[in-house]
């Protein structure tokens, strides 16, 4: 059909948007070929030396170092393209429909899981083209019954596996499970838990202790102690400050290690240092997610600064960026959960936790092989925040600026696709218009074919999403039709003649016996700086625990002196009240034995006593007893 409608040479084509559906369809199964295909990466190169200087915010203090060699420590930073392949190449696009309840019959996959076929069977567009079955081929559709292990298993293991430089991205409707298929849930581990496990497992042996290699402005550099003790403090800054995930890593990692066998490389001339960046992209602005909060400020209140992007010659960097030194997986996990809890997200009609910016999470490798040689692979995870449509759905206010600002840069990447897509056709070709919104700009190495680009797009099969997710599809489809031709660059290989002086060492006789000595030597630094640093630590928990045991032990004599006192003291109590009741008693005695007087006294004054004697000399007289006076 499309081999009827579409004119091999168009005349005049009309530009392509990713936010309107393609006329008719988009399979490119069934598109005509073009009949050469274009060499992206030149055209790309010539404009962009052009402007390499041009950037609004490039204001950088970052010398490109030259590919001769540097005495100081510095690299023959030559980024060699020497693991070039010449085939052509195109990023994967990969479709995941998300389970849902009642699922619309308006999507249906292909037998061999290549081409979803859609059409409205309901009225839920009123857009007439729209109402037409479409095409959308992919590179593999995941429907709802597939889980996270074949997921990985297929848009990113082998990709860890060639050691290359991938930008990982998903993209589609907002809830349609952008968030989940990288993160995962407690139980259901994602794309970067998985893709962590996966490299730690892999480089499991080769692992350096100690950061003496940096990659610094996109460029790899040596450490010196100093630099490296200082690297080392501000990584156990930032894991103090993480949340304690010991519990939820090691269920997760029963789930990985259940799921996938990840095999060790063993390459006893290699070692490997693993660096981690978090960056997001909030209303056109670029936030480091892993700073460290200035003194006394808890999290969450931090003053956030806004990053630069920074290009210089076909290097992209975040200026003043994060990059945290990883011994392990738990360590580059913690991370991630701390950038998570700092990133923006929101409640919205169709998400309660949408993320409202978009995330990159990026793993650098740097490899220093015996020969001198370093190299470097990175594994960018970008979470794109999702479209929405703010027209009918009664977004207000800080959302509805977040949205649109999200819908823009979505647009600008959708124009970059559309551009790298179609620029084959031109002979001036556009240039690929990546500095239109920070999104682009930093993923311009992969819009630009220099990192392997897979997308994840996402999809809830609704019908009341039908519209949507055609805008999703046909943005889809427009990165699934570009070709690099130019070669991916695999890995960014740089010498280090400061380093180990090489160079100098094999003129001499018995030179590799002193290279290995010098080497040795390196890694012996290395390791008296990492007990160094472990002897500090150690200290300082000594100390922790000394004055922990102090203050136990003195809280202790205090207690026991209280009680002490308070036994006295009841002591003293119980004698005074004693004492008291018996004063009190006596006391009372005394006072009933004067009562008595009193009361005889009363009595005797009631009965006055000369009543008595007359009384009693009338009983004398009544006396039978005489009494004989014997004086008289
Ligand atoms: N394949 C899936 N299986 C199970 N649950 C899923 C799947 N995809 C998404 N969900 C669930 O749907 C909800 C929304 O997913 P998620 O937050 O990943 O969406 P999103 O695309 O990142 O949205 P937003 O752009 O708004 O951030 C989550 O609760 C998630 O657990």
């Amino acid at each position: 059909m499309e081999d009827k409608e579409v004119p091999e040479v168009p005349p005049q084509r009309e530009t392509r948007s990713f936010l309107m559906a393609r006329e008719p369809s988009v399979d490119r199964r069934f598109r005509p070929r073009p009949n050469k295909k274009m060499r992206l990466f030149a055209q790309i190169q010539e404009s962009e030396e052009e402007s390499s200087s041009e950037y609004s915010d490039t204001e950088s203090d970052y010398k490109y170092q030259s590919s001769e060699a540097h005495t100081d420590g510095g690299a023959s930073c030559a980024t060699s393209a020497a693991d070039n392949s010449s085939v052509e190449t195109g990023p994967q696009v990969f479709l995941r429909l998300r389970p849902v309840k009642d699922a619309s019959k308006a999507y249906v996959v292909s037998e061999d899981s290549n081409v979803l076929i859609t059409s409205c069977k309901v009225d839920s567009t009123s857009n007439n083209v729209n109402r037409m079955e479409k095409h959308f081929g992919f590179t593999t559709i995941f429907d709802s019954t597939v889980g996270q292990r074949d997921i990985y298993d297929s848009c990113v293991g082998p990709k860890i596996l060639e050691e290359e430089c991938v930008t990982i991205m998903t993209y589609g409707t907002s809830g349609s499970g952008k968030t989940y298929t990288l993160l995962g849930d407690d139980v259901r581990a994602g794309i970067i838990p998985r893709a962590l496990e996966n490299i730690f497992t892999m480089y499991k042996d080769m692992i350096f202790r100690a950061p003496k290699l940096k990659l610094i402005n996109g460029c790899i550099v040596f450490l010196q102690d100093d630099a490296s003790l200082k690297e080392m403090q501000i990584r156990k800054k930032l894991l103090d400050l993480c949340p304690d995930i010991s519990a939820h890593y090691q269920r997760l990692k029963q789930v990985i290690d259940g799921d996938h066998a990840f095999e060790s490389k063993s390459a006893t001339d290699t070692s490997v240092l693993v660096w981690v960046s978090f960056v997001e992209i909030y209303n056109e602005l670029v936030y480091d997610l892993l700073a460290i909060p200035p003194k006394q400020d808890k999290l969450g209140e931090l003053p956030r600064k806004n990053l630069k992007i920074v290009g210089n010659k076909g290097q992209v960097f975040i200026k003043g960026m994060s990059s945290v030194f990883v011994k392990s997986s738990e360590e580059a996990l913690q991370l991630l959960r701390l950038g998570q809890q700092r990133s923006t997200y929101a409640s919205t009609s169709v998400n309660a936790n949408s993320s409202r910016s978009h995330c990159v999470f990026t793993v650098d490798i740097l490899k220093y092989n015996r020969s001198g040689m370093t190299t470097q692979s990175s594994y960018k995870f970008c979470d794109l925040a999702g479209s929405e449509r703010v027209n009918n759905t009664g977004t207000t206010g800080l959302r509805l600026k977040e949205a649109k600002n999200i819908n823009t840069s979505l647009m600008v990447l959708g124009r970059c696709l559309n551009a790298a897509s179609t620029v084959q056709k031109k002979k001036n070709a556009d240039i690929i218009p990546y500095r239109d919104s920070k999104l682009t700009m930093l993923l311009q190495a992969a819009l630009l074919g220099r990192e392997k680009l897979a997308m994840i797009v996402t999809v809830t099969p609704l019908d009341k999403y039908y519209e949507e997710n055609l805008n999703v599809l046909n943005f889809a489809s427009i990165a699934k039709n570009i070709i690099f031709k130019e070669p991916v660059i695999k890995q960014h290989r740089v010498s280090y003649c400061g380093f180990m002086e090489f160079s100098k060492m094999s003129s001499f006789e018995g030179g590799d016996y002193v290279k290995e000595l010098e080497e040795e030597n390196v890694r012996l630094q290395c390791e008296v700086e990492q007990l160094k640093y472990e002897h500090v630590l150690q200290m300082q928990l000594l100390e922790e625990k000394l004055r922990r045991e102090l203050t136990s032990t003195y809280q202790e004599i205090i207690e026991n002196n209280k009680k002490q006192y308070e036994d006295e003291c009841g002591k003293k109590l119980l004698i005074a009240q004693r004492e008291s009741d018996f004063m009190i008693a006596s006391q009372k005695r005394r006072y009933e034995e004067q009562i008595e007087d009193l009361k005889d006294e009363i009595e005797e004054l009631k009965n006055p006593r000369s009543d008595t004697d007359s009384s009693d000399d009338a009983n004398d007289s009544k006396s039978p007893i005489e009494i004989i006076d014997d004086d008289e």
